[in-house]
């Protein structure tokens, strides 16, 4: 199996950690690699400090495999670092390698694309909150973060919970209601036509009690950008043109993909196999949150105050 040599400058920055490390107690190093290295070359240099090859390369994977370094792959679909990062460490707890509470350092590309340049220190329990809060806060631009994070809650909630003990799937369509509206008809009559606009805030209580019970009839839920529920059961239109999604994903997810280009909405599907819950910006998925990561809390940007 082909390697690539360890580049001088890596191969420092890795002494470096293996000292940090040594001296702030982290149990493991979590390195992202796009590049087959020699990693048993690697666990030596950190000594005591255990290696975990995070990788979405199915050859890099292999190689660590063949050097007997622990391993988490990770989902090809288009990711940012933070995302990636944050997947690797989940996935490392669900693996057993670290526990919440731990203390890890991981090492990637900050920077450029295929160099690892920065180490980060991370405590792992505040970690797995603000990478996706912050992930988040990145699409602000189009939606306001207090409703898209009422809506992945609750999309969260419908994933892990289900209803009656069964799984459930949905799709939501956050922002610029009207187009959605628009490029969308009506499947069955619309539950919460005819009531007024307090009773179908996403911020009530019983009005989000009662999507969880309405995930089940087919279709989307159409919310405007301040979290007034506009339309439910509606069958999206937008031509799932120009589009690549991972295979797999069937006509919920592509539903998604479509709507969440041809009317720059956010769209939240949560997939009634897997309880997967994805963000669609502009077409793409922009960030995904599995079953597991969803006991996770959010601690910072409350940009709202509770309005219950
Ligand atoms: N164009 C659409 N607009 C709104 N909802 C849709 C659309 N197409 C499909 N759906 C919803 O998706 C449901 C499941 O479809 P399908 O199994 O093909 O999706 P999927 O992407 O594989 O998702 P899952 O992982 O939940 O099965 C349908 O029963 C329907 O409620």
């Amino acid at each position: 199996m082909s390697r690539d040599s360890l580049p001088p400058i890596l191969a420092s920055l890795i002494r470096q950690a293996r000292r940090v490390a040594e001296e702030v107690n982290c149990i493991a190093t979590v390195m992202l690699a796009d590049v087959s290295y020699d990693f048993r070359e690697i666990q030596q240099l950190l000594k005591q400090t255990q290696l975990i090859v995070a990788s979405a390369v199915p050859a890099v994977v292999e190689a660590a495999k063949a050097d007997l370094v622990a391993v988490v792959p990770l989902n090809q679909e288009p990711q940012t670092r933070q995302v990636q990062l944050s997947q690797a460490l989940l996935e490392a707890i669900a693996d057993n390698l670290v526990k919440t509470g731990d203390r890890v350092m991981a090492l990637y590309s900050g920077y450029e694309r295929d160099t690892i340049d920065t180490l980060s220190i991370i405590n792992l329990s505040e970690r797995l909150a603000r990478l996706t809060a912050r992930d988040l806060q990145r699409l602000e631009t189009q939606v306001p973060l207090g409703t898209l994070r009422r809506v992945v809650d609750l999309a969260v909630e419908i994933g892990r919970e289900g209803r009656e003990s069964k799984r459930v799937g949905t799709l939501f369509v956050v922002g610029n209601h009207r187009k959605v509206l628009d490029m969308s008809h009506e499947q069955i009559h619309d539950p919460f036509k005819g009531y007024a606009k307090k009773e179908r805030m996403i911020s009530n209580a019983r009005v989000r009690e009662s999507i969880k019970e309405l995930s089940q009839i087919d279709g989307a839920f159409v919310i405007a950008s301040d979290g007034c529920v506009m339309a439910a059961g509606r069958i999206l239109d937008a031509p799932a043109e120009d589009l690549t999604l991972s295979k797999g994903l069937g006509a919920r997810h592509w539903a998604a993909a479509a709507i969440s280009k041809a009317t720059n909405s956010i769209a939240i599907a949560v997939s009634e196999s897997t309880g997967t819950v994805r963000l669609f910006q502009n077409g793409t998925v922009v960030l995904r949150i599995e079953p597991m990561m969803q006991a996770m809390k959010w601690h910072d940007v409350d940009t709202e105050p509770p309005q219950e």
